[in-house]
């Protein structure tokens, strides 16, 4: 069932993952026997440890007991909504509470189900079930918006988002943050002589063999623009992010296409202009792009295939 379940959502990879949160080790121990074939089941018996785990692990679907001491199943559902993280997390409630207003009031709170206790396991499975499929679709309809359609990598909405994230993460943490902005060189000239098709496939070597090498789950790798492409190194000096963007023109070079009217290379070669920023309040992410375009545009101007780093101004004492 549950293979026909996720049949064609290839983004899929991994089993589905349900966070059971009960203070009854027994219910958890009911529920976790349902399905701990088909998901990876994580537990938790009060409420501060399941938000832990949500905001740690991500569940695809929580399974949450409304009458717990301390912090409720409703302190919870509201801390998870209010949260950007874990807000599109789907909550199911299980609970004792027949009243009508009980569910009002959970629904209220952005939960997506009721399932009332004692549990049917048949009821649960199916409740889970659907919620579930809808919850993996539209994961996989949101990744395909933040996709390049040709290359396969991050889009340019991608992008502007992760680096918005990633400004406001390391503003928090005073940490460094490194942006790439990379061209392949003399590619008009490829393109009128190999041809437009010639020059889509070379864009998607190209795209491939950066992201093998943009290996650290924070870092991520975008297309820019048309022959641009990104590469957002949160936590990165401007030492780091020169030998990361050497790393990524020695991949392009290593891939040996054939360029015969590059004026540098026999080979595509790419530029890159690095730019590495610690972000604080009185600077923008626009100030860290057009520092990165400054440096790409060195890296034209130096001759091409060849990297150049700007390190913008440190943050002012506080
Ligand atoms: N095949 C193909 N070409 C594209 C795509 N996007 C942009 N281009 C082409 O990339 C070329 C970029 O040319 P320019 O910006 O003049 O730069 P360049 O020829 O690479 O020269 P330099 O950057 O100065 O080394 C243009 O001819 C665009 O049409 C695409 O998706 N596919």
């Amino acid at each position: 069932m549950i293979e026909t379940l996720f049949k064609g959502l290839s983004t899929q990879t991994a089993k589905p993952r349900l966070l059971i949160v009960d203070d009854q080790p027994i219910n958890i121990h009911v529920i976790n026997e349902i399905f701990k074939q088909d998901m990876d089941v994580l537990m938790a018996t009060n409420g501060p440890s399941a938000i832990e785990l949500c905001k740690s692990q991500t569940p695809d679907l929580v399974l949450l007991d409304v009458m717990m001491p301390g912090m409720t199943g409703y302190d919870v559902c509201r801390a998870l909504k209010a949260e950007a993280s874990t807000q599109d997390i789907p909550v199911i409630f299980l609970t004792s509470l027949a009243e009508e207003r009980d569910e009002i009031f959970g629904f209220q709170l952005g939960a997506v189900d009721f399932i009332n206790k004692p549990i049917s396991p048949i009821v649960v499975k199916s409740r889970v079930d659907t919620q579930l499929r809808l919850k993996l679709q539209s994961d996989q309809l949101r990744s395909i918006g933040l996709t390049d359609g040709m290359t396969g990598i991050a889009n340019r909405r991608r992008f502007d988002e992760t680096l918005d994230q990633q400004w406001r993460a390391c503003e928090r943490d005073r940490a460094a943050l490194s942006l790439i902005i990379l061209d392949v060189d003399f590619f008009k000239d490829y393109n009128d002589h190999c041809g437009h098709l010639m020059g889509d496939q070379c864009l998607k070597a190209i795209a491939q063999a950066l992201a093998v090498t943009v290996r650290r789950p924070t870092d991520l790798l975008a297309r820019f623009g048309g022959e641009e492409f990104a590469c957002i190194l949160p936590r990165t000096d401007g030492a780091g992010a020169l030998n990361r963007a050497q790393q990524l023109l020695k991949v392009v070079c290593d891939l040996k296409i054939e360029h015969l009217t590059s004026r540098v290379s026999p080979v595509v070669t790419i530029s890159a202009g690095a730019a590495t920023l610690t972000p604080d309040r009185f600077k923008t992410v626009f100030e860290l792009i057009s520092l990165a375009d400054k440096a790409l545009y060195r890296a034209k101007e130096g001759g091409r295939n060849q990297v150049q780093v700007i390190i913008g101004p440190e943050p002012p004492e506080t």
